[in-house]
């Protein structure tokens, strides 16, 4: 739940992204845009194609870097910071695509313990001890020896999940990871996400342009329109009116006749 009176673990202020586009032109795909996300929140961003929600998501670990404004997570501030210091804060945000971004020639042991082996700082049996754990944790124990192609696509997506949680991250960014998969696999899968979120305390960023999806997992929702935050609200929140289509939209998944039917039947691992 939202924590207003605690500091918030993901702070963007003012925050500006301009592409240069071939004929010298400029888009400006991320305007002026302030966002808290707090410990514990399921945060969403939902927008329509192209509103800036990628973008967005990819400043908050400086995948790309704001022109202007500054991103702090986990009071770091990482817009001040060199490279080697980035790369280790980063260790503290794991993020995962639609696309799942696995190493195809390396086995799922070895791909969840990529990230720990070139940050170099545990030893092979604390490795192979958090590969164990990480892959528990997603409900794939019996898959360490796979390869990628070997797994459905909700597999891997879930070996995605379980390499990003291997460095002990305090936010989760999730761009999509359910928009490759059918309706019964992306509830399976929200299922996880929910219940690393409510065990292990993990924040979550989840872009989508899936209400039905943000709707499941989301407790907080920021609309995002030409690249501004149109409006954000509390997903519980129905009495206050919303200003945009898609925050009046979503209103229905928050009420409590949607949560009493919602998890009733998902298969959690
Ligand atoms: N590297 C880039 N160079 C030029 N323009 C870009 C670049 N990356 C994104 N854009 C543009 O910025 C805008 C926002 O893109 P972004 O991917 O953040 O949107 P989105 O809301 O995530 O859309 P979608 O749901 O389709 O993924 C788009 O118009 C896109 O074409």
């Amino acid at each position: 739940m939202t924590t207003p009176s605690r500091p918030p673990v993901i702070r963007i202020e003012g925050a500006n992204k301009t592409f240069a586009l071939p004929k010298g032109e400029q888009f400006h795909a991320v305007k002026d845009v302030t966002l808290d996300v707090y410990p514990g929140d399921i945060f969403g961003l939902i927008g329509k194609s192209g509103a800036g929600k990628s973008t967005l998501l990819r400043l908050i670990n400086l995948l790309e870097r704001p022109d202007s404004g500054t991103i702090t997570v986990a009071g770091r501030e990482l817009t001040r910071l060199s490279k080697s210091e980035l790369r280790d804060a980063r260790q503290n945000i794991g993020m995962i695509f639609q696309q799942f971004n696995l190493l195809q020639n390396a086995t799922v042991f070895d791909n969840v313990a990529f990230p720990l082996k070139i940050h170099g700082t545990a030893k092979g049996g604390q490795i192979a001890a958090r590969v164990g754990e990480c892959l528990a944790l997603v409900g794939l124990s019996d898959k360490q020896h796979s390869y990628p192609a070997q797994l459905s696509g909700g597999q891997k997506q879930r070996v995605a999940i379980a390499r990003a949680l291997a460095s002990h991250p305090d936010v989760l960014l999730c761009d999509e990871p359910t928009s490759a998969l059918d309706a019964e696999t992306t509830r399976a899968l929200l299922g996880t996400l929910r219940d690393i979120n409510q065990r292990l305390g993990v924040t979550i960023v989840f872009v989508s342009h899936e209400l039905s999806v943000l709707g499941a997992i989301c407790n907080r929702v920021a609309v995002v329109e030409n690249g501004a935050i149109a409006e954000q609200f509390e997903l519980a929140d129905t009495a206050t009116p919303r200003k945009t289509a898609l925050g009046r939209e979503l209103a229905y998944y928050g009420t409590a006749a949607f949560e009493a039917t919602a998890w009733k039947d998902a298969s959690h691992v």
